[in-house]
């Protein structure tokens, strides 16, 4: 008998075996600084910034995701061993559907071999850090240089508003919705994003972290970390992107601070719940630490 025809076999495009989804401002460069020493940096290609050889903005930037899965692939061309392959962009959190989608139309198992690893900073120290880079950006950049997401912090006479009025007129209208401007602000509701992931992948595939571990004992999160991806990274965690400035602010005001626990403080209360809920890969830390407020 002759033996039916093998139908072609689906080609496999392989992805990043390691995703660093957020959250922005929670020290993703710092981690992802230390697993580049372990694994693939993504390619920079012509006329991009260079921060995309940390950050390739694919998931969370369309005219990027509209070129296709071989556009973000073609990132890792060059890496001899595709195994270890990172991509560390903060701004994924947002996009588990997304992620999911790409990883199961690239092929093979994936969708269901793919880790990621999210780092949680309390959320209104976070938010004063996104204000911080945006208004130390906007004093370096010329006007023209300046991006729509830089001019949140920007009044119209041009001048470069407090952090209160950042709250007031940006953060809190943001929070209100799930859409719109205001994204980088809606990373601070944890809960809401970390369903979307705990929905579309298996719970033992994402790693949940602490910001406070990473800024008090980060040699336990680098132990975490190498456990979580089987194994041993070169060199140690160390302090990245940190905002020294003379403008930086240090502290939120008493009133912004109550402004914005009104709101994070169920979400975190939520975020908690969730976390102890599904069992956690075994090297995270249970319970999930409640943050410390600033
Ligand atoms: N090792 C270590 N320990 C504690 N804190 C650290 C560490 N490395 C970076 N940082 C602080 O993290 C903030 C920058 O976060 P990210 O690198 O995630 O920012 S970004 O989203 O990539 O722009 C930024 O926070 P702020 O200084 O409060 O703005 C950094 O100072």
């Amino acid at each position: 008998m002759i033996p039916a025809k093998e139908a072609p076999r689906k080609k496999t495009i392989p992805l990043p075996t390691v995703q660093l989804i957020g959250a922005q401002k929670a020290g993703t460069s710092a981690v992802a600084d230390w697993l580049f020493g372990k694994f693939y940096r993504p390619q920079v290609f012509e006329s991009e910034p260079s921060y995309y050889s940390k950050e390739v903005h694919y998931f969370d930037n369309y005219s990027r995701y509209e070129q296709g899965i071989e556009f973000y692939a073609s990132r890792w061309q060059n890496a001899s061993d595709r195994s270890f392959t990172l991509d560390a962009t903060p701004d994924t959190l947002p996009f588990a559907e997304r992620v999911r989608s790409v990883y199961e139309a690239a092929g093979g198992n994936q969708a269901d071999t793919v880790k990621m690893i999210l780092i949680l900073r309390e959320p209104i120290s976070r938010e004063l850090s996104l204000y911080n880079h945006l208004a130390f950006e906007c004093h370096c950049l010329d006007i023209r240089e300046r991006t729509a997401w830089h001019n949140q912090v920007v009044k119209d006479d041009g001048s470069i508003m407090s952090f209160d009025d950042f709250v007031r007129s940006k953060s809190i209208p943001a929070l209100s919705k799930l859409e719109g401007p205001g994204r980088s602000t809606r990373h601070g509701l944890y809960e809401l994003h970390l369903r979307s992931w705990f929905k579309l992948f298996e719970r033992k595939q994402i790693l949940v972290l602490s910001y406070d571990e990473l800024k008090h004992d980060p040699t336990n999160m680098q132990e975490r970390i190498q456990s979580f991806l089987g194994c041993k990274i070169p060199g140690a965690l160390s302090r990245s992107n940190s905002n020294n400035s003379k403008y930086k602010v240090k502290s939120p005001s008493t009133e912004t601070k109550q402004i914005l626990s009104n709101i994070f403080d169920l979400s975190n209360e939520n975020l908690y719940q969730l976390l102890k809920k599904d069992p956690a890969p075994i090297m995270e830390q249970t319970p999930f630490p409640r943050f410390l407020k600033p």
